[in-house]
C-alpha cells in the first residue's frame, strides 16, 4: 500500500533528547521530523506496520511514550506484531507472559494473531491472560469481557484454560474484586506475575481501549476510584458505560505494567485524544492522562482518533 504522508513529531521533554534535534538516521526512513508538515512520499510503499506518521506526546511527566497513527487495516497488523514481540521477549526471558485485556473494540483488533506467522509459531502455552476490568455479569452473558475475549481470541489458539483468570462471576461486585486480587497476589507469590518495586504487580504488557470521554478500564472521570492507591482491584457501582457494576484494576496496577499499549479509534474520540495528548497540563486530567506505566507507553491510533491533534 502507498501512504503519501508520513511525519513524526517530537516532544521537547527532557526525556526525548533529540527533540529539537531532529536527526533522520534515528528513525526509519518513513519518517520526518518535521512537526506535522505532510512529506510526500508518492508510490514509496510503506510495510503495513509502519504508521502512517509518529509523534511523541507532549504529556505532563512524559516519560516513554509513543503515538503511532495509522489506516484502521495495518493498526490491527502493528498491534499483532507488537503484542507477538512482547511475547517473544516475555517467554525467552522468564518463560511467561503477562498480559491483561480490556474490553470493547480492543479484542476486534488483535484478530491478526489469528493469522500467520504469529497463530503457529507463538509460544501460546506460556501466556497468563487477565482482565484490567470486568463486567459484573456472568461470563456467558453478552456483556461479559471474559466471553468476549474467549469467542474472539483466546478460544482459538491453545493457552492452557487454567493461565486463563477470569473473575469469579458467582460473586458480588465487592467479592469478585477481592478475589480478583487475592488471585493476583497467589500468582505474585509464585513468581507468575512480577513484583514492581513499589509492591505492586508488574504486568509484562496491559492492552486497554479508551472512552470518548477518556475513560480507561473502568475508571471513569471524576470519579473517586482515580485516586484510590492502595487496592490492587477495586469495584464500581455506578458506572457510566453500562453494565453499571464492574471491577477494575487501579491506577497503581496500570502503572506498574512493564509495557501498556492504548488502541483508540474513531473521530468520536479525538477530543478526548487531544485533551490526554495536547491538553494543558493545569487541565483537570482524564483518566487516559493518567496511565503512565513504569516501562512504556504506546498509543496505537487510527486517522479519525487523531484527527484533532
Ligand atoms: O469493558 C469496558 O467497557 C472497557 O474495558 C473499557 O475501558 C473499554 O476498553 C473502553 O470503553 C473502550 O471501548 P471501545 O474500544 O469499544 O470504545
Amino acid at each position: 500500500m502507498a501512504y503519501t504522508q508520513s511525519t513524526t513529531f517530537l516532544s521537547n521533554s527532557p526525556r526525548f533528547p533529540f527533540a529539537s534535534l531532529p536527526n533522520p538516521s534515528l528513525h526509519p526512513p518513513s519518517v520526518t521530523h518535521l512537526f506535522f508538515r505532510p512529506l510526500r512520499f508518492k508510490g514509496v510503499s510503506v510495510k503495513p506496520h509502519t504508521p502512517l506518521y509518529s509523534l511523541k506526546a507532549s504529556m505532563a511527566e512524559t516519560k516513554n511514550v509513543a503515538v503511532d497513527v495509522f489506516e484502521k487495516e495495518d493498526l490491527a497488523v502493528a498491534l499483532a506484531k507488537y503484542v507477538a514481540d512482547l511475547s517473544n521477549k516475555f517467554t525467552a526471558e522468564r518463560g511467561a507472559f503477562t498480559v491483561c485485556l480490556s474490553g470493547g473494540s480492543l479484542i476486534n483488533y488483535l484478530r491478526k494473531l489469528l493469522e500467520p506467522p504469529y497463530v503457529d509459531s507463538l509460544e501460546w502455552s506460556k501466556w497468563h491472560v487477565f482482565w484490567l476490568d470486568e463486567r459484573v455479569v456472568p461470563k456467558t452473558h453478552e456483556d461479559s469481557n471474559y466471553k468476549l475475549a474467549f469467542d474472539g481470541l483466546l478460544s482459538k489458539v491453545p493457552i492452557p484454560p487454567g493461565n486463563v483468570y477470569a473473575i469469579n462471576d458467582a460473586l458480588s461486585a465487592e467479592g469478585a474484586a477481592d478475589d480478583y486480587e487475592t488471585c493476583l497476589r497467589h500468582l505474585v507469590k509464585s513468581n507468575v506475575i512480577l513484583s514492581s518495586a513499589s509492591g505492586f504487580p508488574k504486568f509484562d504488557l496491559q492492552l486497554l481501549g479508551m472512552g470518548p470521554d477518556g475513560h480507561v478500564a473502568s475508571l471513569f472521570p471524576g470519579h473517586p476510584l482515580l485516586q484510590e492507591n492502595k487496592k490492587w482491584v477495586t469495584f464500581i457501582k455506578d458506572s457510566p458505560k453500562p453494565p453499571p457494576e464492574r471491577i477494575t484494576f487501579t491506577f497503581p496496577v496500570i502503572n506498574s505494567s512493564a509495557y501498556a499499549a492504548l488502541v483508540v479509534t474513531g473521530s468520536g474520540k479525538a477530543d478526548a485524544v487531544h485533551s490526554v495528548l495536547r491538553g494543558s497540563q493545569n487541565s483537570v486530567k482524564l483518566p487516559a492522562a493518567l496511565v503512565s506505566p513504569e516501562g512504556e507507553l504506546k498509543w496505537f491510533l487510527d486517522k479519525g482518533a487523531a484527527s484533532k491533534l
